[in-house]
């Protein structure tokens, strides 16, 4: 089955309502190929997902940076899965590694998360990736596969997920894998959700790769075959995150 490319910019904790509505001005103003070829997921602070819903050109989407682990309820601070529904949200990013690393979420605790965001509805972009010192000590393969195996123990139906390998190394770091480097573990987790998952799954799920991703790097990075699209951080803020929107035509030469 064919996979769509994916290009998400997660805007993380940035902007003020001003900035916002610039980068949504200059992606509402972009040419970029036709929604049949890529699928284009901006993902900004809770407090702006509403307006940016509202001032986004109808081909793009939008995707909250968290969600709580189960119902609402009385869980100051956090944002429910039922209120990004009921806001109209289609996607949430789930695990990325700086939840992971700075709140401490396990992989259980994001294995939940998942599970819990598909079964109302929204569509996730779970993340996972390795440390430098995971990459050095040769675990690389070990720590994302148990990244995934969490998930893939919690949830049945993976139409509704993108799997984002970020190595942390790589991110905000301009650090970028290097092309040989994002498409081995993109394989090799390929190939865990084929032996452990399914092969009709591993073949549709789309894996983006994620960290110091911009315009002069993705076209290369997008050259090879199991990566499926882009997570982008500090890029997604900028003009350049067009070129990179603009790299899914690599897939079609
Ligand atoms: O964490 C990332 C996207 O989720 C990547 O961030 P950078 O592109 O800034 O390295």
């Amino acid at each position: 089955m064919a996979r769509k490319f994916f290009v998400g910019g997660n805007w993380k904790c940035n902007g003020t309502t001003e900035e916002v509505k610039k980068i949504v001005t200059t992606l509402n103003q972009a040419e970029v190929p036709s929604h049949d070829v890529v699928e284009v997921v901006v993902s900004p602070p809770f407090v702006f997902l509403t307006l940016v819903k509202s001032l986004l050109r109808s081909d793009f989407h939008v995707a909250a940076q968290n969600c709580w682990v189960r119902k609402g309820g009385a869980f100051t601070g956090e944002v429910s899965a039922e209120m990004l529904v009921n806001l109209g949200v289609p996607w949430v990013i789930i695990g990325h590694s700086e939840r992971r690393a700075l709140l401490n979420e396990s992989n259980e605790f994001v294995g939940d998360k998942v599970a819990y965001a598909l079964s109302q509805g929204l569509k996730v972009i779970a993340c996972v990736g390795e440390t430098l010192e995971q990459r050095e000590s040769g675990s690389t393969m070990s720590v994302v596969a148990a990244q995934t195996k969490a998930i893939a123990e919690k949830i049945t139906n993976w139409d509704n997920v993108v799997l984002a390998y970020e190595p942390v190394w790589a991110i905000g770091t301009g650090k970028v894998a290097t092309p040989a480097q994002a498409q081995e573990v993109h394989c090799e987790l390929r190939k865990w959700l084929s032996e452990n998952v399914g092969a009709d799954i591993a073949a549709s799920t789309r894996i983006i790769y994620g960290g110091s991703v911009n315009g002069a790097n993705c076209r290369e990075l997008a050259g090879q075959p199991d990566v499926d699209g882009f997570l982008v951080g500090g890029a997604s803020l900028k003009p350049e995150f067009v070129d990179i929107i603009k790299s899914a035509t690599v897939k079609k030469n």
